[in-house]
């Protein structure tokens, strides 16, 4: 890279002086513009291998059922594929009555001849033309002056409105695009376009459409915003009009500069989902809807099953989506680190039925795109005990309680840095039954019995294995757990007990968890699952025993 990259690099700077009759920047998007895909276009004509009619025609069920309306169907005078599918869309009626097809063309009219003959016998249909206008493309191009460029664009208008004469069956809506249109002289990009609409003459009720590309993002979309704002104020016939944008994404700001461009005035966004296109792609249609639904604004667009909606993108593109990719990708409702996995777990506990979102890192409800919440939260090393509690719960049912999800992520803090990877709830479930729920060495409980006496007193008689060997042993006390406790003989305190149900009905289970002191030696929890609540808590004392009786080196008298 250069030090100086100024001496081969120079901005783009659209107008001369600052544009300051701009007021976009205190709008807010309120509703959602008209979408117009062109996957099976601009998209198409970016692919290693360009889509055969099969993913083609595929493509295009998909979108509509995602609810686009207007769709950019091919290029039919490029190659003989895109025509015949063009042909097969409306020979074999797959065009349904709410949709209307859209085909570019250059302004030759040879191909605007060609272009017809394809969409002979459509409902409706809209013709695209377009012609670069900026400087670069003036002179290294066409080596043509301005005057010459704009008469392409009228040229091109002019042969478009004999053809259309020439298949009166068909509604025709116009649409003209200055390609280049952010490279070039606002004044330019303006003269040409009235010039166009004015040889069109669109009335309100018969519109044509302008569309303003970034067919190379080449600025802040600041910059892009002014630009639609001085050509929405000055196009003739504004009320004739839909003013489209078109950005592409170089710079990787193609979503900011449509949103910017949608508040300087423009009606409609071209692009392609999940932003396929030349180069870095064309603006994404799902960020841009999902952007807009996240404000509490209905996009009119459909990705409630987002997972399937890319799995055809993909198939057809022969392309993946990221998995940051935003609302789609992966990985975009998976926190790995332990703070946004316990905000997130707080989150959801606390989020209401029909009340405003507000968990924690998450910008959309996962379940409203079709996500489930299953991967919402993943454990490897970043995590903390808040990732580690959420999996437990969600999966089997235990809620640890908060000084045992500290004490049992050490032991999973151990496993994922051992391994470098991640742990999912299974494993997280044998290591908690390793550590915990399997610990019945030395002491084992064989078999008990518990006699209230009319006094209050509570008796237990266990029978133990210790090291393999049955030992029966009786113990009274206050309660089942106390006399429980003495009838094991270890001088143990309890420090703190939890329980609760796994489960409802006849087939639930109980989850127990003490804290135990076990002589001079430090505290540490013991737990157990049981069908009976009352063996889940011995069971649990017992692994709080062994569990000591191991960290003390197997030197602690049982
Ligand atoms: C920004 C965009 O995405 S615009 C859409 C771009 N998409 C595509 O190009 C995909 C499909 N295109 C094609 O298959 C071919 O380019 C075709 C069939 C349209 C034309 O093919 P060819 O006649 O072989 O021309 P070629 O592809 O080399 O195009 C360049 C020629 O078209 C001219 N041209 C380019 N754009 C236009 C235009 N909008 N109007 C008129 N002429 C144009 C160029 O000046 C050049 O002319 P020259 O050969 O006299 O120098
Ligand atoms: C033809 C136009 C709209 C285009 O595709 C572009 O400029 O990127």
């Amino acid at each position: 890279m250069l030090s100086d990259p100024s001496k081969k690099y120079r901005p783009v700077i659209p107008f001369a002086a600052d544009y300051a009759e701009r007021t976009w920047p205190t709008r807010r998007l309120t509703a959602a513009p008209i979408w117009m895909s062109t996957d099976l276009r601009d998209g198409n004509q970016s692919l290693i291998e360009p889509m055969d009619s099969r993913r083609k025609m595929r493509f295009f069920k998909q979108l509509i059922a995602v609810g686009l309306k207007e769709i950019e169907v091919a290029f039919p005078s490029a190659s003989q594929t895109d025509f015949d599918f063009v042909r097969e869309l409306i020979d074999d009626g797959h065009i349904p009555a709410d949709i209307t097809i859209e085909v570019i063309t250059q302004s030759r009219p040879d191909l605007i001849a060609r272009t017809f003959e394809a969409c002979a016998g459509a409902r409706r249909v809209i013709v695209h033309l377009y012609n670069a206008i900026a400087p670069a493309w003036r002179r290294l191009v066409f080596n043509m002056t301005p005057e010459q460029i704009k008469q392409i664009a009228l040229d091109g208008t002019a042969w478009v409105r004999e053809q259309a004469a020439r298949y009166p069956d068909t509604e025709w809506v116009f649409q003209y695009s200055p390609e280049t249109f952010s490279m070039a002289e606002p004044e330019f990009a303006l003269d040409v376009c009235n010039a166009v609409i004015d040889a069109w003459q669109p009335t309100p009720e018969r519109k044509m459409i302008i569309n303003l590309p970034t067919t190379v993002e080449c600025t802040t979309p600041n910059l892009y915003a002014d630009q639609i704002e001085y050509m929405h104020r000055r196009l003739h016939r504004r009320e004739a009009l839909v003013l489209s944008v078109h950005p592409h994404n170089d710079r990787g700001t193609g979503v900011a500069a449509a949103e910017l461009a949608l508040l300087a005035g423009a009606d409609r966004v071209e692009g392609c989902l999940f932003g396929n296109g030349e180069r870095t792609g064309n603006v994404d249609l799902v960020t841009l809807a999902l952007n807009l639904y996240t404000q509490g604004v209905s996009p009119g667009l459909d990705f409630s099953d987002i997972d399937a909606v890319r799995q055809c993108v993909e198939h057809c593109n022969q392309l993946p989506v990221h998995p940051r990719h935003p609302y789609g990708g992966d990985l975009v409702y998976t926190a790995f680190s332990g703070s946004h996995q316990d905000a997130i777990r707080k989150g959801f506990a606390q989020q209401q039925d029909g009340g405003f979102w507000e968990v924690p890192y998450l910008p959309i409800d996962p379940a409203d795109l079709g996500r489930t919440y299953d991967a919402v939260i993943r454990v490897n090393s970043q995590s903390g005990k808040g990732g580690i509690t959420y999996l437990l719960e969600q999966e089997y049912g235990l809620a640890l309680p908060r000084r045992l999800q500290i004490e049992f992520s050490r032991a999973v803090q151990q496993l994922t840095d051992s391994s470098g990877s991640e742990v999912d709830a299974a494993t997280l479930y044998r290591t908690f039954e390793q550590e915990y729920l399997q610990r019945t060495t030395p002491l084992k409980r064989l078999h008990h019995s518990v006699q209230s006496g009319t006094d209050g007193q509570v008796a237990v008689t266990v029978t133990l294995a210790l090291d393999g060997q049955p030992h029966t042993r009786v113990g009274q006390g206050d309660g089942a757990l106390a006399a429980f406790i003495d009838a094991v003989g270890v001088p143990v305190r309890v420090m703190d007990f939890h329980e609760h149900a796994i489960g409802q009905g006849a087939s639930a289970r109980a989850a127990c968890y003490v804290e135990l002191r076990l002589g001079e030696h430090g505290s540490g929890f013991g737990a157990g699952v049981h069908s009976d609540i009352l063996t889940a808590s011995f069971d649990a004392v017992l692994s709080a025993v062994n569990r000591q009786w191991a960290a003390a080196g197997q030197t602690l008298p049982l």
